[in-house]
């Protein structure tokens, strides 16, 4: 019996003859925050693709909340509670802030729709300000905020975000981490990957090292960001 939130048993996944995943065990239990990290092309977003259901698991289990749920397709996914923001392409560009939250909330009655278009604005008080203006015209860090907030308006009960850090300010990195770290009071299980894993890992419970497809090593945040060798190798020294 399995009390995590999500996990991956085994999974291998790739492109065509391309194998890029190679047995991938691991878990988020809820409520709990994980980074996953390593070199490029270590396969990380092919690894939330495969969790997602946009990369077809060639074998192996995904179980999100107890469920199976391998091999799904991401409308399913969603259906069943995961929710994931993309690295780019995260928006809808030419709508309107308050239409990007609409859409996040196309599967609910109107009313629930709007109570969660307004617990929105409560955590993202920016969006509030910027309701009518074209998603496109948003700053780095408030297209973030937006694409965060589109994914949380169904309630998942677990986030897959690509990189969050993405295309933000420098200095305005440290702020998305905590955001994300206060999505804690909601009770979301997050899994996120992050270039910027140094700043990262002082936000998450736990990380693991992909490197080749493989889950090279995994462990407290603590512990990794106490690692000598893991700071040389993947966290700028
Ligand atoms: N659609 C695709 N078709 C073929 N190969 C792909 C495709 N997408 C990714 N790959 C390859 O799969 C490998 C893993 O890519 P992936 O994007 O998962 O790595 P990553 O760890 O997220 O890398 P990065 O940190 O650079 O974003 C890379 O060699 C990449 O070229």
């Amino acid at each position: 019996m399995s009390g995590a939130a999500l996990k991956a048993e085994g999974l291998e996944a790739g492109y065509g003859p391309l194998q890029i995943l190679f047995g991938i065990d691991m878990e988020v239990g809820p409520g709990e925050h994980v980074l996953v990290f390593g070199p490029n092309g270590a396969g990380k977003s092919t690894l939330i693709k495969a969790l997602f259901g946009l990369v077809a698991p060639t074998a192996g289990r995904v179980t999100l909340d107890g469920q199976e749920v391998t091999g799904r397709a991401p409308e399913g996914m969603v259906a069943r509670g995961m929710a994931y923001v993309p690295q780019v392409s995260n928006v809808f560009a030419s709508m309107t802030v308050t239409e990007n939250l609409e859409i996040g909330g196309a599967r609910l009655s109107r009313a629930r729709r709007e109570a969660r278009i307004a617990e929105m604005i409560e955590l993202f008080p920016v969006l509030g300000e910027r309701r009518r203006q074209a998603a496109g015209t948003l700053s780095g860090g408030e297209r973030q905020m937006l694409a965060l907030a589109r994914a949380l308006i169904p309630e998942p009960s677990v986030l897959l975000l690509d990189e969050p850090s993405a295309g933000v300010a420098p200095k305005l990195v440290a702020q998305i981490f905590e955001l994300v770290s206060g999505l804690r009071r909601t009770g979301v299980s997050v899994l996120m990957i992050e270039q910027n894993a140094r700043q990262a890992l002082a936000h998450v419970d736990r990380g693991y090292v992909l490197e080749g497809g493989q889950v090279r090593l995994s462990d407290t945040a603590h512990a990794l960001r106490e690692n000598a060798e893991i700071g040389q190798l993947y966290l700028g020294g």
